[in-house]
């Protein structure tokens, strides 16, 4: 397919959306949560210990698989990103058309089908001669974009096609203009439906991640949430909306410290210190799913009644909004000039040595993980008391 656009007329462009992926039935689940604990960037082992990533995967997916089993089954039995992705990857399609540009757009999922490598091996097949890459994560964060971001860059590292290939990677894009003005536009909207609107409170819960991410590997994630939220609440006040707001993070998983405050908590103390309507606002995610239908709709709303709160209200996700998708369009289309080719893979470091050390440390800690797990069903049940 060629581009109609007279600048990029003797080109195959490619548009490679990068998203998480969801279990499609309930059989999906565990095998999924066994792709997402399998990931470094999501349990981030120390070097010496990354021979564990996989038998802890799946201890943790087993063990989570049922909790997170009932969570999509209150869903209707699985995740709708696949065919939200798909709806907005059609939507983007139509909307650079419409800016004169004819592009494919591929969709790659990190943890489920079609995965990041499937979409990969259509976008060589297909021969694109220039590629976008557009992270459905309006922050970037090491568990998500970065994530995602690795898996591309693994193939680039291997493959001289894709070494050779101009790309250009829009790593986050919250500080757009069309993003802000249209999170402020679903915010005003679900404003107006409250009997009392200026009395609302504007509760942003976006999805946390462990405080070592921020602290130690340098994720900016926390930085360019607070940046987000500070330009829609910019954008929001030049229109006259004047609200209170709050930023609080939500989905913890497993013991360690994660961004604070946490939503949960929050709400408590909000009813508590006597709000009385709340508008809750997902902002790390742009498509419904199942921390927005489940987590914010069920429990985080149960929470917040229970707790006092007697207006609740939540808005949507930006899924197809056409000032968002025009946006995105936008940001292709300007990424484009800047791709250049990625580069090839440095030499391994081949010393055998080191290969057989590796393999006696994997073989030793293999072993004290085997005995431990077979012989101590009580820590098994403590592991899933703390873990889960
Ligand atoms: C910006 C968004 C997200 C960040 C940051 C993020 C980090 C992160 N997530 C987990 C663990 C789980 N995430 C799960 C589902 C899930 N996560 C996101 C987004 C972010 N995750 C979305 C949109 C979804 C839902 C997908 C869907 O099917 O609808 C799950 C599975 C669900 C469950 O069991 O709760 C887990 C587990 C970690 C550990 C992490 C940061 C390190
Ligand atoms: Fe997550
Ligand atoms: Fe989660």
């Amino acid at each position: 397919m060629l581009s109609r656009c007279n600048c990029f007329a003797e080109e195959k462009i490619g548009v490679l959306l990068l998203n998480l992926g969801g279990p499609e039935t309930l059989d999906d689940v565990q095998p999924f949560l066994f792709n997402l604990f399998a990931d470094p960037d999501i349990i981030r082992l120390p070097r010496l210990f990354r021979f564990l990533q996989r038998p802890l995967a799946k201890l943790i997916s087993t063990f989570r698989a049922p909790k997170s089993k009932e969570g999509y089954a209150s869903i209707g039995g699985g995740s709708p990103l696949r065919k939200i992705t798909d709806e907005q990857a059609n939507a983007l399609k139509i909307a650079l058309e419409k800016k004169k540009l004819n592009a494919n757009i591929y969709v790659g999922m990190r943890y489920w089908y079609p995965f990041t490598e499937e979409a990969i091996d259509q976008i060589k097949k297909d021969n694109i001669s220039k590629l976008v890459v557009l992270p459905l994560y309006p922050q970037y964060s090491i568990s998500t974009s970065g994530s995602s971001i690795r898996v591309l860059q693994n193939v680039v590292k291997e493959d001289s096609y894709f070494s050779g290939l101009p790309i250009s990677i829009i790593e986050s894009w919250y500080q757009r203009d069309g993003y802000v003005k249209s999170m402020a536009d679903l915010i005003e909207k679900e404003l107006s439906a409250f009997s009392n609107p200026e009395e609302v409170m504007i509760f942003f819960s976006a999805h946390g991640v462990p405080l070592t991410y921020v602290q130690d590997a340098g994720d900016p994630y926390r930085d360019q949430m607070e940046d987000c939220i500070s330009l829609i609440m910019g954008e929001l006040r030049s229109r006259g909306i004047l609200n209170g707001h709050t930023l609080a993070y939500q989905s913890r998983v497993g013991p360690v410290q994660w961004l604070k405050p946490y939503t949960d908590e929050v709400l408590v103390e909000l009813g508590q210190n006597g709000v009385k309507s709340l508008l809750a606002v997902p902002v790390s995610f742009v498509s419904e799913h199942i921390e927005t239908l489940e987590e914010i709709d069920m429990e985080y709303k149960e929470l917040a009644l229970e707790s006092g709160i007697e207006n609740w209200g939540r808005v949507p996700a930006l899924g197809c909004t056409s000032t968002f998708i025009s946006d995105l369009a936008d940001a292709v289309v300007e990424a484009l000039p800047s791709a250049s080719a990625l580069g090839t893979r440095k030499p391994e470091d081949t010393d055998s040595s080191m290969d057989l050390m590796h393999y006696l440390t994997k073989m030793f800690f293999g072993s004290i993980l085997a005995f431990i797990l077979l012989l101590s069903p009580r820590l098994v049940s403590a592991f899933r008391n703390t873990m889960l």
